[in-house]
């Protein structure tokens, strides 16, 4: 059994994580990541103990995995620091830098403790990964538009910079760090526009234009449900990596 901890347990997709995690056979969930001990509890649900530092819980827990569910904030410590305590992250929390993706590989590589970054865990939202990145081969002229519910705070989100990202290295534009202006926010040179409203939960649209004709690329999350057999394979995956993943892509072969 891989034994999982999760960061963010109270969060929306945190408390799915959770769910999912106890329920699953292959997994034992050993301990929570929380910000504090909500209502004086040291366990969560009665069963799973609550922990607010990584040393305590690597020393007392030993998950062999971290499931990281927070926010843009936390991710990186999180992250860094479960890599120093040798847990292995799958990270599915949006707003790492490329600055700090570049640390986290590295510490990931010296350290031989595999991390895989999942902006995105929905299996369609990686294959769209992959149509961009062949498409902008033929047609580089491209745009994103991501649409997500109100309650989303970080922008542009984590699935349009990686795809964003995949897409300049693939037409071989080179990957740059994304600036805002009046025309949604460039990443990697590609515009990426970002909605927020309610009814919304995860979309998004890559479009392509060419002379007298537009190819529109575009996956929908109606359900938090569609990223958790995502989240299943990261976790499985993660126990025989030993370095840094960037994308569920780069796992479902
Ligand atoms: N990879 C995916 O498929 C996927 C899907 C949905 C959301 N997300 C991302 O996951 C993240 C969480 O989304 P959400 O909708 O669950 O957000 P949320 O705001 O509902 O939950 C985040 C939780 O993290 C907790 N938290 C913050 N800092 C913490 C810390 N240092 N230690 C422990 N807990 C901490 C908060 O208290 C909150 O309960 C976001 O970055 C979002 O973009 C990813
Ligand atoms: O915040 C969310 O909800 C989501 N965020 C991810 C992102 O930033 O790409 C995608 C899944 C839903």
């Amino acid at each position: 059994m891989i034994r999982v901890a999760v960061a963010g347990p109270r969060g929306r997709m945190g408390a799915l994580a959770v769910e999912t995690m106890i329920t699953g056979r292959e997994f034992l969930l050993v301990g929570v990541l929380d910000r504090k001990m909500a209502e004086k509890a040291d366990t969560l649900a009665g069963a799973v103990p609550i922990y607010t530092d990584m040393l305590t819980l690597a020393e007392e827990a030993k998950p062999d995995v971290l499931i990281e569910l927070t926010n843009h904030e936390s991710v990186y410590p999180n992250t860094r620091d479960a890599i120093m305590n040798g847990i292995r992250p799958v990270v599915g929390t949006s707003g790492l830098t490329e600055e700090q993706i570049g640390k986290l590989s590295e510490l990931s590589g010296e350290h031989g403790i595999g991390c895989i970054l999942a902006p995105n865990f929905s299996i369609g939202a990686a294959l769209l990964m992959k149509f961009a990145s062949m498409a902008v081969k033929y047609m580089p002229d491209a745009e994103i538009i991501e649409l997500h519910h109100d309650g989303k705070k970080d922008y542009p989100s984590g699935t349009a910079s990686l795809t964003a990202r995949m897409m300049a290295e693939s037409a071989g534009t080179g990957s740059t760090e994304g600036t805002g202006d009046g025309r949604g926010t460039d990443v990697s040179g590609i515009p990426v526009h970002s909605v927020r409203l309610p009814g919304l939960l995860s979309h998004q649209e890559v479009l392509f234009g060419g002379e007298g004709q537009l190819l529109t690329l575009r996956h929908d999350s109606f359900s938090r449900q569609s990223y958790m057999s995502g989240m299943v394979l990261a976790v499985k995956d993660v126990m025989n990596r030993d370095c840094l993943i960037d994308g569920l892509d780069k796992i479902i072969g």
